[in-house]
């Protein structure tokens, strides 16, 4: 039953998420920040402590929705943390600013991480992807703007096809694209020159979440010596890592992988769909972020910085008030 004091923005938004219309992990957190601020534009609340309470629960709704990439409860702490006023006027305002603040922060942190994986990236270069992330088409996107002629061969990604998106857009920025299936990856390693992959996550430790199918790919490509590079501006840091969490991973429903008819057919077989890996720092050569390019095991110095020892869950009411 939907929360009748969310706008619908975010009520939309979260749906959306759920049902992967919006996905990757970059525009989800865009998504959930653009709707706590139409959350706290349309706000009806009467008082400061009604309104902080609004935006919480917007918060925690949009926080249930997917559990494996950082960067959507990054975004709520980015927005909630900074909700700031006296009165309801001034408790909006500070939100609209922090929810503009990140989108733009966003867009600029993709397009210097572009810059930097582009460096990577020679004239000449096939490079092999994985799933579709937003991060790492801009460091394609900015090696082509150099004017370098880059192909690629673009793992389609089952059980969601997210390798068609990868494909068209790349075809659309004049890359030379050759779609294959997933199990013909390990066949055309040896003709590229490196894999490309985004992040949902990456753990303390340097490890790396992505869609599944990614740690058996760095695998395979270590064992070609193909360099792997992980583009993950540092939104995709998960700070609780740094106190020994893991990261969950999400379970997605079995219709993604057999349709009503094959599901009858097999009958009680199970099947099961994660969506997403953890493949171990050794198999990642270099982590691409907006501020510079990140051996694995060193990324935890840059976690530190950025995040400290602790972080908040601003989206919870604090303990002994509730409105
Ligand atoms: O694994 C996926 C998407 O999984 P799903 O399709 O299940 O959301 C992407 O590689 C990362 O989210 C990075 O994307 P971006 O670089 O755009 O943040």
């Amino acid at each position: 039953m939907a929360d009748p004091q969310l706008h619908p923005t975010v009520e939309a938004t979260a749906t959306e998420i759920a049902s992967m219309e919006v996905r990757g992990a970059a525009p989800i957190a865009a998504a959930a920040a653009s709707a706590l601020r139409a959350q706290a534009v349309e706000s009806t609340a009467a008082t400061p402590a009604g309104f902080e309470s609004t935006l919480r629960a917007a918060g925690r709704r949009l926080q249930a929705t997917r559990p494996t990439a950082v960067s959507l409860p990054n975004a709520l702490r980015y927005v909630l943390q900074r909700m700031d006023g006296e009165t309801v006027g001034g408790l909006r305002a500070s939100v609209i600013r922090a929810a503009d603040e990140f989108v733009d922060r966003l867009d600029r942190a993709q397009a210097d991480l572009g810059a930097v994986g582009a460096n990577r990236l020679r004239d000449g270069d096939r490079v092999m992807t994985h799933c579709h992330s937003t991060d790492a088409l801009a460091c394609i996107e900015a090696a082509v703007e150099q004017g370098k002629g880059i192909s690629a061969v673009v793992k389609e990604t089952r059980p969601r096809n997210q390798g068609h998106i990868t494909a068209r857009e790349l075809r659309d920025l004049g890359v030379d694209v050759t779609l294959i299936v997933d199990s013909a990856a390990r066949r055309y390693l040896g003709a590229v020159d490196h894999v490309l992959v985004g992040a949902d996550s990456i753990a303390a430790d340097g490890s790396l979440i992505n869609k599944i199918g990614t740690s058996g790919l760095a695998v395979n490509a270590r064992d070609r010596g193909t360099p792997i590079m992980a583009a993950a501006q540092t939104i995709k840091l998960h700070p609780d890592t740094l106190t020994g969490h893991t990261v969950e991973i999400e379970m997605r429903d079995e219709s993604e992988v057999v349709d009503s008819e094959t599901r009858a057919e097999i009958g009680d077989i199970a099947v099961e769909n994660p969506a997403f890996d953890v493949t171990p720092p050794r198999y990642v050569d270099a982590i691409i972020t907006e501020r510079g390019q990140f051996p694995p095991e060193s990324i935890v110095t840059l976690m530190r910085e950025l995040f400290g020892e602790s972080v908040g869950e601003p989206w919870e009411e604090p303990t002994g008030e509730t409105e």
